[in-house]
Order: structure tokens, then sequence, then C-alpha cells
């Protein structure tokens, strides 16, 4: 980075590990590797001599609440990530601190709390599951994942067409925002870019190694597709292309199935903060000021104390009861949506998203991944992706009564 006008300094990015830097994936197996190995799961480092970075990284949930929750104030995103993250995500909702970050966390609760949301995903998400079944069949996988996009999508569509004039219409999500009086085109545009992130690449993330997770258990799959079945039976719908919102409630297998996947490939692996002042965390760490301070969500799973000893599998059971009904986990064990004052707005919505497309696409067709033998590679950025896509073989399930 070159020295910037406004007087912030500039940071090596990746000053440490440059190579590192081109296998990024490298890094998040080697730092949950060695999370494990620590006695209490967390990892310091201190590089400040060499005018690189200090910090931790850690997969302790007593740690994990500390820092986004108890001592909140205490770690910001800090000048660090924001100096990085700047040109992508400028000062949106997931790049700022203090009241940047508290005027578009509000406007945004705001809008998220509203039931028209909430129908407004519902009805997106029927809108393009029934696009995706119109399709040639070669084309509905490649599809499927790009029919996520929804919200994040309409709001960038309509910006272009509209214009900022256009913006002033009081039943629109960015009049919200521009309510507050922080209007600039940047911020608005930092708006955009920030949920873009948030709605699209997060839940396609998602979806995406949940789908290669379920073809190489086909048990699993039987089982999403018993339960979509037995969910139709029930409700009497006919809506062939399209569930309600209280059919994807009734789907704890899935909804199980969705959160086992992302407990093994979480959208966001790592989040890191800037501490503040000089802290103790509760397993005893110190942690100094200015220091980067990091949970890793992809090394938590991978840790027998949290999970157990079959940790690395993908098993859904481990969320149901012994009703089958879903029962969560504190988001500090698994902090897959952050937790505390920043948690994810969305996660509603996401599963409203993830469960209505697997639904739909598991009801009538099966499918096998057919990029080879084992693990795709990790593609860590700041969602973790897959390398080379996923390739599926697709077949009409011979149950399907679609
Ligand atoms: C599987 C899907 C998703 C996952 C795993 C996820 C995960 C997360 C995580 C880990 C954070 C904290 C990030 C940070 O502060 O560094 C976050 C924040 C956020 N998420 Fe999500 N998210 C998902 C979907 C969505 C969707 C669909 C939306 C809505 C468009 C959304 C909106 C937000 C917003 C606005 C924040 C910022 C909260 C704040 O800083 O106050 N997310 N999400």
């Amino acid at each position: 980075k070159q020295p910037r006008a406004d007087g912030l300094k500039a940071y090596p990015i990746v000053g440490i590990l440059p190579h590192f830097v081109r296998n990024q994936h490298r890094l998040l197996e080697w730092s949950a590797g060695v999370v494990a190995r620590c006695p209490t799961h967390t990892m310091s480092f201190n590089f400040k001599g060499f005018g690189l970075i200090a910090g931790a990284i850690t997969g302790n949930p007593a740690n994990v609440e500390h820092i986004v929750k108890t001592n909140f104030q205490n770690y910001s995103k800090g000048e660090y990530v924001v100096s990085v993250m700047e040109d992508f995500l400028g000062h949106g909702i997931f790049n700022s601190d203090g009241d940047q970050w508290l005027w578009q966390r509000k406007a945004a609760s705001y809008e998220f709390n509203k039931r028209s949301l909430r129908n407004f995903v519902v009805d997106t998400v029927r809108w393009r599951a029934k696009r995706l079944l119109d399709l040639e069949p070669e084309r509905r996988m490649r599809e499927a994942l790009a029919t996520i996009h929804g919200y994040a999508d309409r709001i960038v569509r309509e910006r272009r067409e509209r214009g900022a004039a256009g913006l002033a219409r009081k039943d629109d999500f960015l009049s919200r925002f521009a309510a507050t009086g922080e209007h600039s085109d940047e911020s608005l545009r930092d708006v955009v870019t920030n949920f873009v992130l948030a709605g699209r690449d997060t839940t396609s993330s998602a979806l995406t190694w949940f789908f290669w997770l379920v073809s190489g258990q086909p048990d699993v799959e039987d089982r999403i597709a018993r339960e979509i079945r037995a969910v139709r039976a029930s409700s009497g719908s006919t809506d062939a292309a399209a569930f309600s919102f209280d059919e994807l409630r009734e789907m704890h297998y899935l909804h199980a199935a969705i959160t086992e996947a992302m407990r093994l490939y979480p959208p966001v692996a790592m989040d890191s903060h800037c501490c503040q002042n000089d802290d103790v965390l509760p397993d005893g760490t110190f942690v100094g000021k200015g220091w980067q301070v990091t949970y890793s969500a992809y090394a938590m799973a991978r840790l027998e104390e949290l999970w157990g000893a079959d940790c690395e599998e993908f098993r859904p059971e481990r969320w149901l009861d012994e009703d089958g009904v879903f029962r969560p986990e504190s988001p500090f064990k698994y902090p897959v949506f952050h937790g505390g004052p920043r948690m994810c707005l969305g996660k509603e919505m996401a599963y409203i998203q993830m469960k209505s497309i697997a639904a739909c696409v598991f009801e009538r067709f099966s499918f096998r991944f057919v990029g080879g033998e084992g693990r795709p590679g990790l593609v860590f950025s700041v969602t973790l992706r897959m390398e080379g896509g996923l390739p599926m073989r697709v077949k009409k399930r011979r149950d399907s009564v679609c």
C-alpha cells in the first residue's frame, strides 16, 4: 500500500508471511492445527519487533464471548483491518466502528425487524425457485447457486435503475440510510457493497459446501428428501415450486444439515478484532493494546473438546434432540453468525433462502460430486469458497412426485 493522503498509516498487509498470502488456505489450516494443539486453544504471537503485527488466534468459546460481547468496547475492527479492507468495503457496516457503525446498525436493524422483509424474502425466493425449475435440466445446478443473490441484487438493481434521486421513496431500504443524514454517494455505495457481500457471498459459500457434503452422504440426502415429502404431505400445499415460511420452519433435519455444513465450512472462517487496551482473555492469554485478536470458527469446528471425537465428521444429527427437533448451540461455541452487538443481522433471512433452495432442489433431484476424490480445495478470502466450483451430476429422484 502507498502512504495515504488522509494521514492513516499504511500497513504491510501481509508482511509476515508472503507465502501465506498466495496460499491463504494454508494459513487457515495451519492456524486450526496450532489452535487445536494449544492447551487453552489460543495461540498468541508478537512480530512487532520486526515492524509487523502482534496478535492472538483463539478457538476458545469463553474468549470469543469476551471479545464479541462482554468486553465488546475493547475490541473494534480497528485501524488495521479498516485500512486493509477500505478499497473494497469503504466504510460500510462491516468496515466501520463507533458512530459510523452505529447509525448503519440502527438503520439496518429497523429494516430487518420488519415483517415485510420476511415476506419479501419468501416471495423473492419463490420467484427465483420457479425460474430455476423452469430451466433446462443441465443448467439447473449452476443456476441454483446463482439464485441466492436475492435481496442484495435487488438493492443494486434498483439503485442503478432509479439513481440517487429515486432513493427518497419511503419504503425503500436505502432511503432509511439516506434519512440518517449520511447520504453521500460514497456512503450509499458502501451500504450496497457491504450488503451484497453480506447477503450473497455468505449464503452461496454455505450452500456450495452443503451440497458437496450432502452428495458424499446419500443417507443424509434421502433423509432430507423424506422430510420434504412429509412436510408437503402434512401441509397439503400445491405450490409446486416453493415452500411457505411455516413449511420451511418444519424442516428440522434440513436446518440441522445446513447448520452442520456451516460448522465445518463457516462462510466467515476467521474474524479479527483490534484490542484497544491491554487485556487478559478468560483463558489467561495476555493481549496487548493494538494486537489483532482473531477467533477461528474453522478451527473451533475441529476441536474434540467442543464437538466430540467425531468433530471432523458431517453429522447433522448432532443438532437434533431425541424428538428430531433442532437444538441451537451457543453463538460463542458456534460463532458462524458472530455474536454480541455485531451479530449477523441476516441470519434468519439466510436460512430462509438456503432452506428454500435446498428443499426445492432436493425434492426433485439427487446429486453426485464429479470433481474427483478427496476434499475440493479451499479458497480462503473474506468468505470461504471452493476451488474450481462444484461440478455435479444431477439425476431426477425416482421418488420425486414433481
Ligand atoms: C450463511 C449466511 C451468513 C453467514 C454465515 C453470516 C455471517 C456473518 C458474520 C460472521 C458476521 C460478522 C462479521 C464481522 O463483523 O466481521 C455477519 C455480520 C453481518 N451480516 Fe451476516 N451472515 C450471513 C448472511 C447474511 C445475510 C443474508 C445478510 C443480509 C443481507 C447478512 C447481514 C449481515 C450484516 C448487516 C452484518 C453486520 C453486522 C454488524 O457489523 O453490526 N448476513 N454475518
